[in-house]
């Protein structure tokens, strides 16, 4: 049997499957209890300070990316809307299970309704009532094997930042979840430690319990009960694969000499080591948000100063390019409660937002500058998102200006900014394509809408288009124009971006060895040969299938 799915974290990873099924009952509705309502209160608390104190140590075991995500989860189990409502539901007679159960839920929906990136925190909450229920009957909590004879696969439904919080390359060979996207815990934590996984894999929790799997998390593809031989060859294949791409390093290159800097997209200082390790030659893509997110006051100009120097001291000599605030639509702030929008992705998001919030922005702006200062301060950029005019950047440069900050640009990602990038760019010191909203918007399809996801194959001429419009702006205007959507971590189209002009790329760490191999395999004039047949193409995949005849270098490299 075979399934497909979303491959988020390269490699092949292989091993039994372990399907988590969690198997906490939901307590009868209308369950009642014989005692006084205090204790029964009291119950129910107890149970949610355990969860939340377990939540804590685990994270404190684990360290990094995880203990941020368990120490957000153990806020979330003693929530003081949830525990209100826990205690609420007990005084109308629920017993404390029925009340936990019922207040998460509904905690739960809110949040699913919401969608994005607080849609996909809705699994964290169902872990956490599953657990204080558990704890409240007196059963084992959900989890995972201790100490497995050899790697396994793990199989579920979805994963909870508690279940991958400890996992190590040793325990488990990969991950599949029929849900998720590529921002879902279990991508975010599958590619901190390094493990193969596929998540939007339906049918993944069918697989029999302890027969083999193989998992290739760069095709998606998931076969079940393989031949040993096919096994055999797909890890050879992988391993060679890894040994040909570390034979390329040093800087981006063409292998006639254009230079490419390749840049890190990092979305919190526990990935910058990440960074430095794959060689990244700066930061084209630092994202704020981890800042701002899961938290009910703003994050303080001292903490903003110091995530942000971190940054800088991790690439002392190279570009650190910031980007300010990137909030509305899918990540709403908790403390800056956004209008109701009809249509969010296309309300108050981004700059829009942080026009309208001029103290926030203050603030952050300041921190940027002063971790500028002590990091002696040459490579700060400071980069704002979903920027739709010229008088938009205009402004932001202004503001900028105002906090003595200098090197400002502005994403691309609004299809009006690459129609009119000549106007935009005259107004700033760099542009970077957010292909991931620039195509989201080009072809109106939600970017998150699994629905759509042809709509954003980023091989997409009309994409392509785009791209070239603003990258010849940038040309003649003699600035930098980079690009920093997900497009820019596919070996192949990386080559083409490189033709239609752009002049940095900036992706996922992992993603930097690939790329770096596939540019070095051709020359700049191979490069714009892929890019001139793919735009001349009527639709995605032909324009993928007519760039790759002038890419012959890839097929070498296993790209
Ligand atoms: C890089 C981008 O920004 P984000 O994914 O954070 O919206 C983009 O839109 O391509
Ligand atoms: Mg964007």
């Amino acid at each position: 049997m075979n399934l497909r799915g979303v491959g988020v974290s390269p490699g092949i990873g292989h091993g039994p499957s372990y399907v988590l099924t969690v198997s906490v009952p939901e307590p009868p509705e209308g369950a009642t209890y014989t005692g006084e309502a205090e204790q029964e209160k009291e119950r129910a608390m107890a149970a949610l300070t355990q969860v939340a104190g377990e939540l804590e140590a685990r994270g404190n075991q684990a360290g990094g990316k995880a203990e941020e995500i368990l120490k957000a989860q153990a806020l979330m189990a003693e929530d003081p809307g949830v525990v209100v409502k826990v205690r609420s539901l007990i005084d109308r007679g629920l017993a404390a299970p029925r009340a936990v159960f019922e207040a998460f839920s509904k905690y739960r929906d809110v949040l699913a309704g919401s969608g994005g990136y607080l849609g996909e925190r809705a699994a964290d909450l169902g872990d956490i009532r599953d657990r204080v229920i558990a704890l409240l009957y007196g059963q084992a909590m959900p989890g995972l094997p201790l100490a497995p004879e050899r790697p396994y696969v793990l199989v579920a439904r979805d994963l909870a930042p508690a279940d991958t919080a400890l996992l190590s390359r040793d325990d488990v060979a990969a991950f599949v979840t029929e849900e998720g996207g590529p921002t879902s815990h279990t991508a975010i934590m599958a590619r901190a430690i390094g493990v193969p996984a596929v998540v939007g894999c339906p049918g993944a929790t069918g697989i029999a319990a302890g027969v083999e799997v193989m998992v290739d998390g760069t095709s998606g593809e998931v076969r079940v009960a393989p031949a040993d031989s096919d096994v055999a060859d797909a890890v050879d294949a992988a391993a060679a694969r890894r040994s040909a791409l570390a034979s390329w390093n040093g800087p981006g290159t063409t292998s006639d000499g254009h230079q490419v800097p390749l840049l890190a997209n990092v979305g919190g200082p526990a990935e910058l080591d990440a960074a430095v390790a794959a060689g990244a030659e700066g930061i084209g893509l630092f994202r704020t948000e981890f800042l701002y997110l899961d938290r009910s006051d703003p994050p303080s100009e001292e903490e903003q100063r110091r995530a942000y120097r971190a940054a800088l001291e991790a690439f002392p000599r190279e570009k650190v390019v910031v980007r300010t605030l990137d909030v509305g639509a899918d990540k709403p702030l908790a403390f800056l409660p956004a209008p109701a929008e009809p249509n969010p992705a296309l309300g108050e998001r981004g700059l829009r937002r942080f026009m309208k919030s001029p103290g926030m922005m203050d603030v952050q702006l300041a921190a940027l500058a002063a971790a500028a200062a002590e990091a002696g301060g040459a490579g700060l950029r400071v980069m704002a998102p979903m920027v739709a005019t010229a008088e938009e950047a205009t402004w932001f440069t202004r503001e900028c200006a105002d906090h003595g900050l200098s090197d400002v640009g502005v994403m691309i990602e609004v299809p009006a900014a690459a129609l009119r990038a000549a106007d935009l760019i005259a107004m700033v010191d760099f542009v970077s394509i957010g292909t991931n909203d620039l195509s989201q918007y080009a072809f109106a399809a939600d970017r998150r809408l699994g629905a759509v996801s042809a709509l954003h194959d980023p091989w997409q001429p009309g994409l392509l288009d785009l791209v070239a419009m603003t990258a010849d702006a940038a040309a003649r205007a003699g600035k930098p124009c980079g690009v920093c959507g997900e497009s820019a971590a596919d070996p192949a189209l990386a080559c083409v971006l490189v033709g239609l002009g752009v002049s940095s790329l900036s992706m996922a760490p992992s993603a930097l060895a690939g790329v770096r191999a596939g540019l070095a395999a051709h020359s700049l004039e191979q490069c714009r040969a892929a890019a001139r047949e793919a735009r001349a193409q009527p639709s995605a995949s032909d324009a993928r299938t007519a760039a790759l005849v002038h890419l012959p270098g890839l097929a070498g490299l296993g790209l």
